[in-house]
Parts: C-alpha cells; sequence; structure tokens
C-alpha cells in the first residue's frame, strides 16, 4: 500500500479527524497522545499498531509492544486488535500473534522472568507455580522477620506516596530479601516482579536485544503509570518507538502511587512530541454531557482561580432524607430505563456502599448483575486461578473449547465452589463473566489458537470484569475503579456526601484537618486550600470516569440520613463547584 492508499484506509475509518489521523500517519519516533474520555484514544491506538505493521515490514524476530496499567485495558486491547487488523489488511485470520506482544507491566515482567530468571534464581523455571503476594500480605510473617516485612512494606508506601528518594534507598534491600527469602519459597510479590524483572534488563546484552526486539513500545493509560514501572518501562524502551497515550484527569490509581503531571514530564524529559485528541464521539449527540465532561477537565485547569471560573454545566442531582429513600428512588427510577430496553449501571465508590440497594432488588425480585468485586479482593483472584488451571486441563494438548469442554469446565468449577467462596452472589456472578468469556471467544471468527489464547489470557490477568458489558443483564452494579473502559446509557452515583465520596482515607480527613472546607446545614464545600491540591483532583477524577461512563445521562444522589456515628451525612463538595447547575428534575 503507498501512502495514499493508507490515508484512504484509515480515513475510511476515522472519517476526516484530522487530529487523529496526523497521529496514525505520523512518522515521529516519540509521541505523547492525551485526550478527554471517549475521543477515541483507544481506537487510533489499534489503528496505529496496524499501520506500523503495515508500513515496516516487520521481519519475524521484531515486534511491537503494547503495554496498559490495567489487565481489563490489555485484554480489551488485544481483543480490538485481533479483530480489526485482518479486516484492515484484507486479509482473514492474519496472524497477529507473530507481531505484536500486548500485556500490562506485571505480565510483561512476568514473561521476561520466565524467560530468563534463571540467571537471578533456578526456581524462576517454575515461574507459574509461585504465589504472588502484596507487601502487606499476612502471609509474609510466615517466612520473614519484622525487620524485613518493614522494608518491603516501606519500599511500598514510599511508591504510594511518591517519595522516590526513600523507594530508590530501600530498592536494594529490597530485592535481597525477594531473592533470598521468598523466592526461594516459590513465593514473589508484585513489586518483587517488576523490580526482579528490572534486574535482568539491566544485563546489558539482555536490555539491547530487548531494545532491538521491539521496535514500537505503545502504552496506553499511561496516567496511571507508578514510579516502579516507569523504570522497568525505560528499560525497554530506550531506542525505540515510544508512544504514550492517556488521559492525566482519568488517573484513578494516585494510591497507588500513580505519577502526578506524567506526559509534561515525559516531553520534556525525553523531548516527546505532544499531540492532542479532542472530538468527543462518546457525548457527539449529547450537549449536556460534553458540557459536564468539558466543565470537569476546566476545573482541573483552575485551582487557584475557581472563583473566577466562567464554564457553566447542569448535573442530575437529588439528595433524600435516609439511605432507604435513596436506595428506593433508584429502584424505581431505574425501571423507566429498563422497561424501554436501555442499560443502566450503578457505581460506588466502595463496595460496602450498594447494601441498600442490593436488598431493594433482591425484595422486589429485579434482577441485577453483582460486578462488586475488586482486583484485590482474594476470592477474585482464586476464582481466576482455579478457572485457569482446569481450563488449561479440560481442554488438553488439542487445546480445544468444544461445548463439552465448557461444560466440564463449569461442573468442575462448581464442584471447587467450596474452597473458593463462600460468597454464593460472587461466585454466581463470577460464573457468569466466565460464561460471557467463553461465549463470546467461542463466538468469534478467529483461529481456536487464538480463541485458547485469548481465554488464558483473560483468566491469567484476573480480568474477567472487562466482561461485564457482554453480560446481558439490563441492571449492573459494580465500583467505579472497574467501571473504567466500560460504558452504559445510563448511570446512577448515589452516596454523593463526604466521606463516602471522596473518602474518608483520601480527601475528606485530610480537608476537615486542614480547613479546607465550610459547613452548610446540607452541604460540605470545598475551598481550596493549598495543600489539598493533589487529594482533591484525585477524587476529582474518580468522579470524571464515573459520570463519563453514561453515554445517555447520569443521575446523582445522595442521603442525610444519619452516619454510623449518628450524625446527619452532608452534600459531597464535588456538587458546590461554582457554576455547576443542579437539575433535580429527573
Ligand atoms: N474518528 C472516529 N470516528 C467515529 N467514531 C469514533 C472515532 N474515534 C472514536 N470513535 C468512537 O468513540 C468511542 C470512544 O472511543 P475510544 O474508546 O477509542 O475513546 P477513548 O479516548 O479511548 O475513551 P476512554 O478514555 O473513555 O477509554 C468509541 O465508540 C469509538 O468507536
Amino acid at each position: 500500500m503507498n501512502k495514499e492508499e493508507l490515508r484512504a484506509k484509515f480515513t475510511e475509518i476515522h472519517g476526516n479527524d484530522q487530529e487523529q489521523l496526523d497521529f496514525i500517519l505520523s512518522e515521529e519516533n516519540r509521541i505523547i497522545v492525551t485526550a478527554p474520555a471517549g475521543c477515541g484514544k483507544t481506537k487510533a491506538m489499534i489503528s496505529k499498531i496496524a499501520h506500523e505493521i503495515i508500513t515496516n515490514d516487520y521481519l519475524n524476530n521484531k515486534r511491537i509492544l503494547a503495554l496498559t496499567f490495567s489487565v481489563n485495558a490489555a485484554a480489551k486491547i488485544r481483543e480490538d486488535i485481533k479483530e480489526t487488523l485482518p479486516i484492515l489488511l484484507g486479509k482473514a485470520n492474519y496472524e497477529v500473534d507473530d507481531k505484536l506482544d500486548v500485556s500490562n507491566y506485571h505480565g510483561f515482567a512476568n514473561r521476561i522472568l520466565r524467560k530468563h530468571g534463571y540467571i537471578l534464581h533456578d526456581n524462576f523455571k517454575n515461574i507459574n507455580d509461585f504465589i504472588r503476594i502484596s507487601d502487606n500480605s499476612g502471609e509474609l510473617r510466615k517466612v520473614l522477620v519484622s525487620q524485613e516485612i518493614r522494608v518491603l512494606e516501606n519500599y511500598d508506601e514510599s511508591l504510594k506516596k511518591l517519595d522516590f528518594k526513600e523507594a530508590d534507598r530501600l530498592q536494594g534491600s529490597y530485592i535481597d530479601i525477594v531473592l533470598t527469602k521468598l523466592v526461594p519459597r516459590n513465593i514473589i510479590t508484585y513489586n518483587g516482579i517488576l523490580l526482579l524483572a528490572m534486574q535482568i534488563l539491566d544485563k546489558k546484552a539482555i536490555r539491547d536485544f530487548y531494545k532491538l526486539y521491539y521496535q514500537m513500545v505503545i502504552v496506553d493509560e499511561f496516567q496511571d503509570t507508578n514510579y516502579l514501572a516507569l523504570q522497568f518501562l525505560m528499560r525497554i524502551v530506550e531506542a525505540n518507538k515510544v508512544i504514550l497515550m492517556g488521559d492525566d484527569i482519568q488517573k484513578i490509581y494516585g494510591f497507588l502511587g500513580a505519577v502526578p503531571n506524567i506526559f509534561k514530564k515525559m516531553e520534556n524529559e525525553y523531548n516527546m512530541l505532544p499531540m492532542e485528541f479532542r472530538t468527543n464521539y462518546r457525548f457527539k449527540d449529547n450537549k449536556n454531557m460534553k458540557q459536564l465532561d468539558s466543565y470537569i477537565r476546566g476545573i482541573f485547569r483552575n485551582y487557584n482561580n475557581i472563583i473566577s471560573y466562567s464554564k457553566t454545566a447542569n448535573i442530575n442531582f437529588k439528595l433524600f432524607n435516609s439511605d432507604n429513600g435513596e436506595a428506593r428512588f433508584i429502584y424505581k427510577d431505574l425501571l423507566k430505563y429498563t422497561t424501554a430496553d436501555k442499560n443502566v449501571a450503578i457505581l460506588f465508590r466502595a463496595k460496602y456502599l450498594a447494601s441498600d440497594l442490593i436488598n431493594i432488588l433482591e425484595k422486589n425480585k429485579i434482577m441485577y448483575f453483582n460486578g462488586l468485586f475488586e482486583d484485590s479482593d482474594p476470592e477474585y483472584i482464586k476464582f481466576h486461578k482455579e478457572a485457569l488451571e482446569i481450563f488449561i486441563n479440560e481442554s488438553g494438548v488439542r487445546k480445544s473449547i468444544s461445548r463439552t469442554v465448557i461444560t466440564s469446565v463449569k461442573g468442575k468449577l462448581n464442584a471447587k465452589k467450596q474452597t473458593i467462596t463462600n460468597n454464593e452472589t460472587m461466585f454466581n456472578s463470577l460464573m457468569r463473566l466466565l460464561d460471557a468469556l467463553l461465549d463470546t471467544t467461542k463466538a468469534k471468527n478467529i483461529s481456536t489458537e487464538e480463541k485458547y489464547e485469548a481465554i488464558i489470557f483473560t483468566l491469567s490477568n484476573n480480568s474477567l470484569k472487562r466482561l461485564m458489558n457482554e453480560i446481558n443483564e439490563q441492571v449492573t452494579l459494580t465500583t467505579i475503579h472497574s467501571s473504567k473502559g466500560l460504558e452504559w446509557d445510563y448511570v446512577y452515583l448515589p452516596n454523593m456526601t463526604s466521606y463516602s465520596f471522596p473518602t474518608s482515607k483520601s480527601l475528606c480527613k485530610l480537608c476537615s484537618k486542614n480547613n479546607g472546607r465550610s459547613l452548610y446545614e446540607k452541604h460540605c464545600k470545598f475551598d481550596f486550600v493549598p495543600g489539598l491540591e493533589e487529594p482533591f483532583y484525585e477524587e476529582l477524577s474518580v468522579l470524571y470516569v464515573a459520570l463519563t461512563r453514561g453515554k445517555q445521562d447520569v443521575f446523582l444522589t445522595a442521603s442525610r440520613g444519619p452516619n454510623q456515628f449518628g450524625y446527619n451525612k452532608k452534600v459531597n463538595c464535588f456538587l458546590t463547584l461554582p457554576k455547576l447547575k443542579i437539575i433535580n428534575n429527573f
């Protein structure tokens, strides 16, 4: 294909979006793309990879590496690329796996350890049998003395608190402890996976190999990258084409240490070309949502000048006198959408906040999908591990995913239910997601081998949650963090009260301690005092992600009913932001 044909091909897909086309067709080696939610980052990323494959005539020993922070996103990108590339290239069954590796940071680091880990320790030959734990897992007490546990905890804490000096100071001891005490017992920590993979990449020959092997590294959701992942990434990308994509405002993993203003830093330090997408496709026919989107993005640029903020937006909000009243309202209100055949999600800041609504939905026999699990739930992780093991056994060397295999996987997993969780609802939800995974994958127009790989990939990356949009249920309950990258027709956001959202852990406690707020009868107002900028934006980012999940509309609610200490709750500060007009006639 010559340049003109290429342009025509991508124009068919991207219409006349010049910003997207410029990016896809650009020959620059180092690009940063930032864009608001719904402006086509993922779509353009897929085309960019396709463009790279078409124009660079990749040899079999050179590849593209697509990385993302979240496992959910990695699974989606891999799937989209596998579906889109054959269409773009006009070839059925195009073998994408030859050209492309898609993973999240940990998945990729794990792969490096599997391949080269024997340099560090013999046990890495069996890395698949390793137990993976976090730095505050109780399991560590069985194998480490308290001083060692403190090193691991402090290292993790320093990453979360963005204390990079302290992280650098502790790094050597951390690696020693993992290598001498954990790896011999087939245990590894999540931070350990990245740190040891970095040790391997520090061997010049291996590093040089990867620099050549990966001609292009493209990273999505780059805003969620923490200091450790960034160090890891920098070891692979030195001499290659590097493309970083994301949206600073959708940084919702700040509590895990996502580096602030990371795009600007990379732009300056690595002389990268910044590009922006500005056309919002998700809300293209929805003036109100578009306005709200741009209003919130504007707030991010105005911390010290908020009073003179000139943008306005409307937001749907209703206040109730009791938690039960709030939940009853949501239940009744959502019926008008479900009867019109629309899908609805109720997104919670934390899963414990969902109990009132669950009671009401169950009492009224409303079918709903309970997606209230978190990445770190041990039961959520165990389910994936068991399902993966059973699936590998059942599909056998032929890698079959026949009906018989699927039925047998489900049967065997059901038989293990008691060992996975005694939470019946959670188990059933996960079984439904597994069903969706097996069904949607089986139905795809790809080879059996690719189907097998797609299932293995989803299960080994704990990313069943991503299948939530495939569940044929009109009502979904899940957490805001799990909703990232997904979308529904209508979205409800309950519990808009201080200490619930923002949470006490994130902003509210800090804010009350630092005189950052004024209290009124019904609401709490944020006063934009110095020092609270980061935690305020952190929570506003979570709100932004939640608001941008609703294609048609988003409804916020709160209750003034007493909290667990008997005090009346107050509407959160977000709803008192300047020039935000409350509409309560929904
Ligand atoms: N050039 C385009 N023409 C038509 N539709 C587009 C175009 N670009 C994106 N879209 C559509 O807009 C929607 C959002 O795109 P996409 O998911 O790629 O955005 P995003 O920037 O990755 O969003 P988020 O930040 O929320 O993940 C999708 O339905 C996509 O197909």
